[in-house]
């Protein structure tokens, strides 16, 4: 992990294509998945590839704090060692802002016999988890969440039910991921059905899936929102992980602002992750869609909706409304600061966001402090602005430790100069 860094970083945009090769981190929803896992099935485990971030650091410590082995035998490793169930922690697990471990948990623990409470920052106290709280009821599981978000607790048999359970994802997939993960848990087979076919990123459960079956899961997908889990637990394995597509993103941006190639030492057809498909179309720029929709590549809407802001024509980004419960409202947040750049440069219509493009800002100097309200992809997407305008400052640019500690390294790397600043 890259020292402590600076308040904020003032970028200079670099006047020529940008080249050289960059490898991205491992998988964020890969490592957590395969973590988690790893804890749930008896014996060692070797992890591969994996991301060693704020967000996979929360889950192993908590993974610890219950009662699992987790070593690292180096920067990309994980050996995990389980008995193959929890034990009860003996504090609250904090598990900072980080969406995959603190709803996977949440589903996981309630496996355990004893009290466990899931936690995390002022962030994640504002982010949805009652449909998910609500499914476990239904399972006959002891979870309260008096706000509807973290703190949830969980008072738990050692039980997970079985039959049929319904979920609402419309707000969230990871609750889907959660439930199947547990699921192996059951008395018996468990059948989770989505209340409507609305879900985010199909993609995720899928990886959830795949996840499931490498330690051992039986697992059908009957329909679109139906699946059927049989109570088989886990079994060691040795899985390795794929670099992370989100990241990814901005060095596909990188490329198209700047005109450079960067080999990623990967296709963006090998990936499995749903934000791959962002690859194709920030390769469209300049002239990219008048529509884009973001339903099936989330995490990657605040990289398009940059490079779009140098693009020719407008763009409207639609099935994007479960952005306003991520990290922070992303919808407004990239509204805001495309407007800092440039007064009018997007505006939110509903919960679209239109990106009024404006070729001519590239060579400008435009200075703009960019606020990045603690969530790692609006920093790392505004800083690929600051790549064609100038005076651009990132504040807090330590944000990215939750999936990419080492990206203003990356962008030094490549020949970006970013100046320390207050
Ligand atoms: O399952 C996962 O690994 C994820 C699912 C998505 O969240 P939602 O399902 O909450 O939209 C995505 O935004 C998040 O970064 C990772
Ligand atoms: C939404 C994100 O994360 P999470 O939901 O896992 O906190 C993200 O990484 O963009």
């Amino acid at each position: 992990m890259p020292n402590a860094l600076p308040a904020a970083y003032t970028i200079t945009p670099p006047n020529r294509p940008l080249t050289g090769r960059v490898s991205p981190p491992g998988s964020k929803s890969i490592t957590n998945r395969a973590l988690l896992l790893a804890a749930l099935a008896e014996g060692t485990s070797r992890l591969t590839g994996a991301l060693k971030s704020k967000d996979t650091v929360l889950m192993a410590r908590a993974l610890r704090e219950m009662g699992v082995m987790v070593q690292e035998p180096d920067a990309t490793s994980f050996l995990v060692t389980s008995t193959g169930r929890l034990q009860a922690p003996e504090e609250a697990l904090f598990l900072g802002n980080a969406g995959t471990a603190t709803r996977f948990l949440t589903a996981a623990v309630a496996t355990i016999e004893g009290t466990v409470v899931v936690d995390g920052d002022e962030d994640m106290r504002l982010r949805p988890i009652k449909p998910l709280v609500d499914a476990l009821k239904s399972l006959g599981i002891d979870a309260q969440s008096p706000t509807g978000c973290p703190p949830v607790t969980l008072r738990g048999t050692g039980r997970f039910g079985s039959g049929r359970v319904e979920i609402d994802a419309s707000l969230s997939s990871q609750y889907v991921s959660a439930l199947l993960v547990a699921a192996p848990f059951g008395d018996g087979p468990i059948e989770v059905d989505l209340t409507g076919k609305d879900i985010g990123a199909r993609g995720y459960v899928d990886l959830t899936l795949a996840a499931m079956r490498a330690f051992g899961a039986e697992v059908e997908s009957r329909d679109d929102g139906s699946w059927l889990v049989q109570p088989t637990g886990y079994q060691a394995t040795d899985f390795h992980i794929e670099p992370d597509a989100s990241a990814a993103t901005y060095l596909w941006g990188i490329e198209a602002l700047t005109g450079g190639k960067i080999d990623l030492g990967v296709p963006a057809d090998a990936f499995t992750q749903p934000d791959a498909a962002a690859q194709a179309v920030i390769a469209t720029f300049p002239d990219m869609p008048g529509v884009i929709d973001g339903s099936q590549m989330q995490d990657a809407v605040p990289t398009i909706a940059v490079v779009a802001a140098f693009s020719n024509r407008p763009v409207r980004f639609v099935g994007i409304a479960n952005l306003r419960v991520k990290e922070t409202d992303r919808i407004r947040a990239v509204a805001n600061e495309l407007n800092r750049i440039r007064p009018g440069l997007a505006v939110e219509e509903g919960d679209d966001l239109v990106v009024n493009a404006d070729p001519a800002l590239a060579g400008q100097s435009r200075p703009a402090r960019i606020e990045t309200y603690h969530d790692h992809r609006i920093a790392m997407s505004f800083a690929l602005a600051g790549l064609l305008v100038k005076d651009i400052t990132i504040l807090d640019p330590a944000c990215t430790g939750k999936t990419y500690p080492e990206y203003w390294d990356m962008l030094a790397n490549l020949g970006v100069h970013l100046t320390p600043a207050a």
